[in-house]
């Protein structure tokens, strides 16, 4: 028997594997911000090889779900956005706001682009999940099939940001939603804006592309 087949085991190891995201976060940002020795650093990617063989033993095939996570759900843990067992994700927080969403987060070191500020594909990479919450949110799940990126101001690491997003319009299958990433202390002033169109799926593109995951 599967050692999460009861709803405690599946707690547990939700609450496991958010540990271990949150201890990879704070490992890729102390790596990516020391100026330790060079003698450390050495010690470091032995301990971390050491560490990462066990987790290796047993992994998942490409199209094999995580156990914890519950796809139709909508829980996935290694979102590389949202998901808080990802080590790459923030991870950005999304909750419904009204008929939109709202996201919180702060971008470490690992995120930086221009010295200090985010780099811009990460700022795309934020909005892009915000839109697709918001369009699945406001009951028009689809696939990304355009995303446009207005950069106005830098956005800076260290500083809690606030993302929003709604749908704009209804046109068929397509959706249009629009989202901004601002500082959480000026919600008024727009750093990047975006505007993304999100086309819900026909049933055989569903089953050519993901068949192999749902079964
Ligand atoms: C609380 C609830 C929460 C929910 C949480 C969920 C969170 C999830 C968040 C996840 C967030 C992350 C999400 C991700 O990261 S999604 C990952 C990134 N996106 C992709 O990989 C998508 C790749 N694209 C495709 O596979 C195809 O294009 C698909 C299959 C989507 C459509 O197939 P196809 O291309 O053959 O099209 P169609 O014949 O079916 O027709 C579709 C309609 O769309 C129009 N069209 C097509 N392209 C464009 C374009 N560039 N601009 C404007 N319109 C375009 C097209 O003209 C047609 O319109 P119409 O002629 O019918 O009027």
């Amino acid at each position: 028997m599967s050692e999460i087949e009861n709803g405690h085991g599946l707690k547990r190891r939700r609450e496991a594997i958010t540990g271990l995201g949150d201890a990879l976060r704070l490992l890729i940002e102390q790596a990516t911000a020391t100026e330790a020795p060079t003698e450390e650093l050495l010690r470091a990617a032995e301990l971390i090889r050491r560490a990462a063989a066990p987790l290796g033993e047993r992994v998942r095939g490409r199209f094999e779900t995580a156990a914890a996570d519950d796809l139709l759900g909508g829980v996935r843990l290694y979102n590389p956005v949202t998901g808080a067992g990802s080590a790459f994700a923030p991870p950005l927080e999304i909750h419904r706001d009204g008929d939109g969403a709202v996201g919180t987060c702060t971008l470490g070191r690992a995120f930086e682009g221009p010295p200090s500020f985010a780099h811009g594909g990460v700022s795309a990479m934020l909005l892009d999940q915000m839109l697709g919450y918001a369009a699945g949110a406001a009951g028009h799940p689809g696939m990304t099939v355009r995303l446009d990126t207005g950069y106005r101001r830098p956005v800076p690491l260290y500083t809690p940001l606030r993302l929003t997003a709604r749908v704009a319009g209804i046109d068929g299958r397509r959706v249009t939603v629009t989202g901004t990433i601002t500082t959480a202390a000026e919600p008024g002033d727009v750093l990047v804006e975006a505007t993304g169109v999100f086309v819900a799926l026909r049933a055989e593109q569903a089953r050519r592309l993901f068949g192999p995951v749902l079964g």
